[in-house]
């Protein structure tokens, strides 16, 4: 299994561009099931992730080419309606095919993904929000089966907003027959952009962007041509890079208004924030403030940031206490960090970050995508040598990592162990995990 290397010290200059967000493309490629005919996208990431959903699009029928003009996805012919256990474990946003399916073929199974590092992570509002459609749900073998002649618009609460949540059924209520009104939905940039591709197909969503959405069933949609926002995670982590190693970072192709959490709290620790130029610029200062974080859902500070900013808090001048309401176990990363020097207390969802730790590189591991981003930030201040294993996370949601990072200045790099014999000292047990899973 690859590791990543990395000598810290480097202050990071330079540019950086962005890549597109992952969780905008996942559920846009799924709305592809929607109609049959040729989607085409731009700025779609170069991720694990989007090769698991463009596997899972062609299992299902789709023919997917690589074009001048974009990625065409063809899903004119479809012959299956089911998301094997396979790739449900390796990108648990397998789930957003149900709701397109069940809209479009009146069936859908896909297989229930289960727990992960950072959460049970349940889909029963999902599901309870297409009973409200009309949709027969029957669990069995570990799959979900939605099943119905026809959808009819209903009222849906959701108890707390959730993002794929809410696009599930945003994409299964654009074909029902009359009127589906969403409250209390996630207000996540990546949902408005889901209901501006499903608005350019023909739907007719309204209240994207606030907590009621209302959708008007159609009769019909097209295919479109559309482009990716840019990942307002992979952002808010270079912003934290140039913060952390006090360096000045242009970042390109972001979009700020996504960030307004993240760049109100950077302000407050000291960190120049500019975004007057269409670029964001980031410049670090020292010392860095402690601040207090809550991670909230949108526009609340985003809960797929808060690893990454403990790092800096780790090295900032005082107290930060960091509260995860989001997910039941998101600081899996704290251990890691410990072992670099951080002095972290945790306390059921809050964390007491105490500052001005000297933080040492270490051989650590990475548990999940963001814990993966805040070890290779804690590498990059850390004195000494970080080796972080259990990359293929970090290839989940970050494009070109090593390379945006080395040519803004850092020393890090990409090696492949070589193979320890069967029963040698530290050998990976037979049992390990070798591929990734979400
Ligand atoms: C592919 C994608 O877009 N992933 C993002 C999405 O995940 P995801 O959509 O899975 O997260 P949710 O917004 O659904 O989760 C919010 C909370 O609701 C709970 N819940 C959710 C659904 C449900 O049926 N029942 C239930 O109890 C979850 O366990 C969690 O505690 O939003 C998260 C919160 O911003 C981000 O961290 C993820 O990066
Ligand atoms: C938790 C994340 O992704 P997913 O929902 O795909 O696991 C993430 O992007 O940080």
């Amino acid at each position: 299994m690859d590791e990543i290397v990395i000598q810290g010290g480097q202050r990071l200059d330079g540019e950086v561009r962005i890549s597109g967000a992952k969780n905008a493309a996942l559920p846009m490629l799924a709305a592809s099931l929607l109609t049959g005919g040729r989607f085409c996208y731009t700025n779609i990431p170069d991720l694990k992730d989007i090769e698991s959903i463009r596997q899972l699009l062609c299992t299902i029928g789709a023919q997917i080419t690589e074009s001048p003009d974009g990625l065409i996805v063809d899903t004119t012919g479809l012959n299956d309606v089911e998301a094997p256990y396979e790739l449900v474990r390796k990108m648990r946003a397998s789930v957003l095919v149900l709701g397109p399916l069940l809209a479009r073929l009146g069936r859908a199974r896909v297989s229930l993904p289960g727990g992960c590092a950072i959460g049970a992570r349940p889909i029963n509002m999902h599901l309870e929000g297409f009973s409200r459609l009309g949709a027969r749900i029957t669990l069995e073998h570990g799959y979900v089966q939605a099943e119905a002649e026809s959808l009819t618009g209903n009222e849906i609460f959701f108890d707390v907003p959730t993002v794929t949540g809410t696009e599930n059924l945003m994409m299964a209520a654009v074909l029902a027959k009359g009127t589906t009104v969403l409250r209390n939905a996630a207000k996540e940039p990546e949902v408005t952009a889901l209901a501006d591709m499903l608005n350019a197909m023909g739907a007719r969503v309204s209240g994207a962007a606030t907590s009621t959405i209302t959708i008007e069933g159609v009769d019909r949609l097209y295919p479109a041509t559309v482009r990716v926002i840019p990942d307002r995670i992979e952002t808010g982590t270079y912003m934290v890079a140039a913060a952390l190693t006090g360096g000045c970072i242009r970042i390109l192709n972001a979009d700020a208004s996504h960030l307004k959490a993240v760049i109100a709290k950077l302000r407050k620790t000291g960190t120049e924030v500019d975004t007057s130029d269409g670029a964001v610029m980031v410049t670090g200062r020292r010392p860095v403030t402690s601040v207090d974080i809550k991670t909230l859902p949108y526009p609340g500070f985003p809960t797929d940031m808060q690893a990454q900013f403990m790092v800096l808090m780790c090295i900032a001048n005082g107290l930060s206490m960091i509260s995860e309401t989001i997910f039941e176990n998101r600081f899996i990363h704290v251990l890691e960090l410990q072992r670099m020097g951080a002095d972290i207390q945790v306390s059921g969802n809050h964390a007491m970050v105490r500052g001005a730790a000297r933080l040492s590189g270490a051989q650590v591991m990475a548990s999940d995508l963001r814990a993966s981003a805040c070890l290779v930030l804690a590498g990059l201040v850390a004195e000494g040598t970080t080796r972080i294993s259990r990359v293929y996370h970090l290839d989940r949601g970050y494009a070109a990592l090593e390379d945006k990072f080395r040519s803004l200045g850092a020393d890090i790099k990409r090696v492949r162990p070589k193979p320890k014999t069967a029963d040698g000292p530290g050998t990976e047990p037979a049992s390990g995990r070798t591929e990734p899973r979400n």
